[in-house]
């Protein structure tokens, strides 16, 4: 499918998953990486587009920090490392966004806050007010007060979360970058047949059963969170692109219009 429609999209969503932005071996956060897409998403921004960061990594980084080697299971443990990580995460993006004179802000919400009438339209508002003012909001799970999903492994599930981020702000487009070239027909760490799909018209049960989980040491989620979250993304209208974050250029490619990762077209 021609992609040319790509380049007309104003208003952006990027995730940025936890396998994305740390190392996979060591676990330490991608500072090279982080570098390279402040300076990407400061060119986009520079392009009269707006943009939204949503940023996983948080528990990851902030397990780093504290020396934890096992990926935590229990909540409490998993609260407390985001707590830690949450903070540095923060720390690196606004000394890395300085460089380019780019303001940025943080935004923690959780489910409830996108339930809530009244909260979600306190966000909202603060969406449009820091777009308005060439702002680029970063946004993570409120882990730390979440327990909406308590007993749930898709803690802190920030595929979906962007995808209503993305309707809350009325977004054109969302883009997931993740540790994998898009979609495949299964998951290829497991299956080297496995083939790459290209473009999804039509989200349906075949589809949704190719998408496995995740299997890194850091990820959450793996593919069936991504396709749980074009699901809400093309319900609302919005076109939605899982990439390869290995190298975040990825994403002035996709909004030139280039034929990189997934689409799933609204
Ligand atoms: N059908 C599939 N196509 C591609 N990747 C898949 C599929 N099913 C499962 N996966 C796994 O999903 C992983 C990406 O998810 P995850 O580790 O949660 O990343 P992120 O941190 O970017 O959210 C891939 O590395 C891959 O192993
Ligand atoms: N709120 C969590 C995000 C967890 C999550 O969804 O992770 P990922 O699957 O790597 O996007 C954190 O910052 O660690």
């Amino acid at each position: 499918m021609n992609r040319d429609f790509l380049k007309d999209k104003k208003r952006i969503v990027v995730k940025i998953g936890t396998s994305t932005i740390t190392h996979v071996d060591t676990g330490h956060l991608n500072l090279l990486k982080m570098e390279k897409l402040t300076r990407v998403l400061t060119d986009i921004r520079n392009q009269d587009k707006e943009i939204v960061l949503v940023s996983s990594g948080a528990i990851g980084a902030g397990r780093k920090a504290l020396g934890i080697k096992e990926k935590p299971r229990s909540l409490s443990k998993k609260q407390a490392c985001a707590a830690v990580g949450q903070a540095r995460l923060m720390m690196i993006y606004q000394k890395l966004f300085a460089e380019y004179n780019q303001t940025i802000a943080q935004i923690l919400i959780t489910k409830r806050t996108m339930i809530n009438e009244i909260s979600r339209r306190n966000a909202e508002n603060t969406f449009h007010e820091l777009l308005n003012m060439g702002v680029i909001p970063i946004v993570n799970e409120n882990d730390t007060v979440s327990t909406d999903q308590i007993q749930d492994e898709n803690f802190g599930d920030n595929d979906t979360l962007s995808a209503t981020v993305a309707q809350m702000v009325q977004a054109d487009m969302l883009i997931l970058l993740s540790d994998i070239d898009g979609l495949y027909t299964d998951d290829p760490r497991n299956n080297e047949k496995a083939e790459f799909v290209s473009c999804v018209e039509k989200i349906d049960d075949g589809l949704c059963s190719m998408a496995k989980g995740a299997d890194s040491a850091f990820g959450t989620g793996g593919m069936t969170t991504k396709i749980a979250a074009a699901k809400i993304a093309n319900e609302i209208g919005v076109d939605m692109v899982i990439a390869n974050g290995n190298d975040v250029v990825n994403i002035s490619r996709i909004l030139e219009g280039k034929e990189i990762g997934t689409l799933f077209k609204a």
